[in-house]
């Protein structure tokens, strides 16, 4: 097989591995099973809008109001007359507290016999938001933008995320009530700690204040005295209102990349799907595996395909543009350089990898050689956080588009 040709592959296994973690069937069967009437919808997360057209399509005239918050770009379209939004993200903006407002409005009308069907999918944390009295948005987004650069981790941001939040950390459960909630969560969060997806609106959290003003602290991320009030204020611990059912994670992802590679004739191997350290770490760690297969055929004979799945951390300190996955692959592209036979790839689920156009990246032993041919330095693009144009340069950026699900980052190791 040429190297274009074990890209190629690489690309469909990918691709065909996110096609089978759309929501769309694990909606269905799990609506079909619960037996719901006269429903409140509402969907919020990047899968957003697909999670709701199937939710439509199976419960079509049990459906008394819909309501879609997703991503700018996300949604597919209209759905019956859904009121449908798209909101900031990662950063929340004023169309997240424009839509949630008006989820507010209807889900406060509720009494005991009312049942809100809620749609949760990863990237909800921005999209769906009303901070708590007397934090503005504009330091929100400060905030939430400090964290997003810190290298802190998704539990460690959504614990503060929630203890400034009127709807996140089971608030909007408590807002519901006494009306009841059953919850379809689609994860992205490793070890599906479903209080920690989209900071868990409908979930007992399991964070406290304390632990959010000590991660401020940690990251040294100063805060005005309104918002410390707001941090002392618990989120609920106990729901009764709600039912959770978890539909999709990184697990499912990567072992359906497993089947696909091993049809394929790969000896394929799962290696985590808890992977979550930096990114250009796991870059180099992964391209050393792969370094060992190429040359003594272990821990897999080859032809080999090595799989991960998980949430690297950036800690940006550069003014480049990039994301965790292409951060992840420019680091493997030097670890591999001139190394034959090998090709790795590693893109976020959704389509979207950080403030980018791309899914992630997809390199081989010639990535970083082609930049250097170019007079560019590679280590430079990395240490500037620059993954983005370096792959470019490359040719060696993955675009997918919105994907229409969202179960984490999926990392591809393919070696002949
Ligand atoms: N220049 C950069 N290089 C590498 N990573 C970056 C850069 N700028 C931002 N990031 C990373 O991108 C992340 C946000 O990107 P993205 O939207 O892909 O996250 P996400 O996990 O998919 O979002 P969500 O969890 O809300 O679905 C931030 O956590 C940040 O660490
Ligand atoms: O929205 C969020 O908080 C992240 O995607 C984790 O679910
Ligand atoms: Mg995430």
């Amino acid at each position: 097989m040429s190297g274009s040709e074990l890209m190629k592959t690489a690309i469909e296994i990918v691709k065909n591995s996110i096609e089978s973690v759309l929501p769309d069937r694990a909606v269905k069967d799990t609506l079909k099973d619960l037996n719901l009437q006269d429903v409140f919808l509402v969907s919020v997360g990047k899968a957003a809008w697909r999670m709701a057209k199937a939710a439509f399509d199976v419960l079509n005239g049990k459906i008394r109001k819909g309501i879609v918050i997703t991503k700018y770009g996300h949604s597919e379209g209209p759905i019956d007359d859904f009121e449908i939004y798209e909101a900031g993200h990662p950063i929340p903006d004023e169309n997240t507290m424009r839509a949630t407002r008006r989820v507010m409005e209807i889900v406060e009308e509720l009494n005991e016999k009312d049942t809100v069907l809620f749609l949760l999918s990863g990237g909800g944390s921005a999209l769906f938001e009303l901070p708590m009295e007397g934090v503005s948005l504009e330091e929100l987004q400060k905030i939430t933008d400090s964290l997003l650069k810190s290298g802190a981790n998704i539990e460690e941001i959504n614990t503060v995320r929630k203890h400034l939040s009127q709807v996140k950390g089971g608030r909007f459960a408590e807002k519901i009530f006494p009306a009841r909630v059953v919850t379809l969560v689609l994860s992205d969060v490793l070890g599906d700690r479903i209080d920690v997806v989209a900071s868990g609106p409908t979930s007992p959290d399991a964070s406290t204040s304390e632990e959010a003003i000590r991660i401020l602290e940690r990251y040294r991320i100063s805060v005005s005295n309104e918002v410390k009030k707001a941090l002392l204020k618990e989120t609920p611990k106990h729901l009764s209102n709600v039912e959770i059912h978890v539909l999709g994670n990184v697990q499912k992802v990567c072992e359906a990349a497993k089947k696909i590679a091993t049809e394929k004739g790969f000896n394929s191997e799962i290696l985590t799907t808890t992977l979550d350290c930096e990114a250009k770490e796991a870059g180099r760690f992964i391209a050393s595996i792969m370094k060992e297969i190429k040359f003594r055929d272990r821990p897999l004979e080859k032809p080999a395909a090595v799989i991960f799945g998980g949430e690297t951390v950036v800690h940006v300190k550069g003014n480049g543009l990039g994301g965790r996955n292409q951060e992840l692959a420019l680091s493997a592209a030097i670890a591999l350089e001139g190394v034959e036979g090998v090709v790795l790839c590693s893109v976020g689920t959704d389509g979207t990898d950080g403030p980018t156009d791309a899914a992630g990246g997809i390199v081989d032993g010639r990535t970083a050689k082609i930049l250097k041919e170019m007079g560019e330095d590679p280590v430079e693009y990395l240490e500037n956080n620059d993954s983005y144009n370096a792959l470019k340069k490359a040719g060696a950026l993955l675009k997918t588009g919105p994907t229409g699900t969202n179960v984490n980052d999926l990392i591809i190791g393919l070696v002949i």
